[in-house]
């Protein structure tokens, strides 16, 4: 595999996330390797329980109790955050230079602050500034979220579901990170409240010129976000390229399967097919490629020999033993 990282922000190589349970481990991101290149939009496609939070929750460092990292790296500007100790990730790395906009299910905003109090305190806390400056920066940040700044008075439960997201976003870019990861961050929210968040975070990342890592199911609203799109399967980057590449030439049997099961508004009344199967478990994740068991392609080889990445083109690659 050959990837021109050179410029990337975000480096991830190898990596492997696992979840110790009863049973044994579950394999949820088992050897990824990705790459955001700087200023650009990267994003991360593929079905429930791929791995994707997972995925985001290791480079956030906020994982649940029973993960282990079993390998790997993740290198932001060329130093691997995962072997810095947790003091030095949390005062340096954690929302001042990487930045975190979970689910709208995760209760990020601590209920008994008022959300003004809770910003400044969070510009106070990693700079040093006055009150009144912090407190500008709150108000601006606030009105570039589309938001009154009556808001600021409110207590998080008196807020509608897209007004929390939109403080969430407000406090995510506060401290002007260079890369934003961003968890499925409008799921939940009604059709019309997801477009305006969509369209406040295209804005923002216009005006402040971040890198960003994108995790969705949803392959429609990632392509009209994102520069390069990786596809994710069973715990695996099975393809990863620009955008126009990978919708002009998916090269993966599962990336043109998600494509064809997303409406085309250029194509009126084709028809849209879905994927047959289930994702396996990943306990005990297929030998091979994990897609063999679902793919309409598998060969014998897919069944026994993983496949390696190759190049289709220096900027996309896919994991295919058809494309050999
Ligand atoms: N704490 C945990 N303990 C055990 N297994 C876990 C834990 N958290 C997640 N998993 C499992 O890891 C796998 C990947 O989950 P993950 O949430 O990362 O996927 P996802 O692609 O983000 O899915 P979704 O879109 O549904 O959030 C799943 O099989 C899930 O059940």
């Amino acid at each position: 595999m050959n990837i021109p990282t050179n410029g990337a922000i975000l480096k991830i190589e190898g990596l492997k996330t696992y979840f110790k349970t009863k049973t044994g481990y579950v394999k949820a991101v088992d050897g990824v390797s990705l790459y955001v290149p700087n200023q650009m939009v990267v994003g991360v496609a593929g079905e429930s329980g791929s791995g994707k939070s997972t995925l985001i929750n290791t480079i956030f460092r906020v994982l649940s109790k029973n993960a282990e990292i079993k390998g790997g790296e993740v290198l932001y500007q060329d130093r691997d955050i995962l072997k810095m100790d947790e003091e030095s990730f949390s005062k340096k790395i954690r929302w001042k230079e990487i930045s975190w906009i979970p689910q709208v299910s995760m209760d990020v905003l601590d209920p008994v602050y008022k959300v003004k109090d809770q910003m400044v305190e969070t510009i106070l806390a990693h700079e040093d500034t006055s009150k009144a400056e912090a407190l500008e920066r709150v108000y601006s940040m606030i009105k570039s979220v589309n938001l009154r700044p009556e808001v600021l008075e409110k207590y998080p439960h008196e807020l509608s579901g897209g007004q929390k997201q939109r403080v969430v976003i407000a406090m995510a870019l506060l401290l002007d990170p260079k890369l934003v990861i961003a968890d499925e961050p409008t799921t939940a929210l009604d059709v019309i409240v997801q477009a305006q968040i969509i369209d406040i975070i295209r804005k923002l990342k216009k005006e402040k010129n971040f890198s960003m890592l994108f995790v969705s199911h949803d392959l429609a609203l990632l392509a009209g976000l994102s520069d390069y799109l990786a596809i994710m399967y069973a715990g695996k980057i099975v393809e990863f390229g620009k955008v126009e590449e990978i919708y002009k030439a998916p090269s993966h049997p599962y990336t043109q399967l998600l494509l064809e099961s997303i409406p085309d508004i250029r194509k009126r009344g084709s028809k849209l097919k879905s994927i047959s199967g289930s994702p396996p478990d990943l306990l005990n994740p297929p030998s091979g490629c994990r897609f063999n068991p679902r793919c309409p392609f598998a060969m014998d080889v897919c069944k026994s020999v993983e496949p390696e990445i190759v190049n289709v083109s220096p900027t996309h690659y896919v994991a295919c033993h058809l494309r050999k």
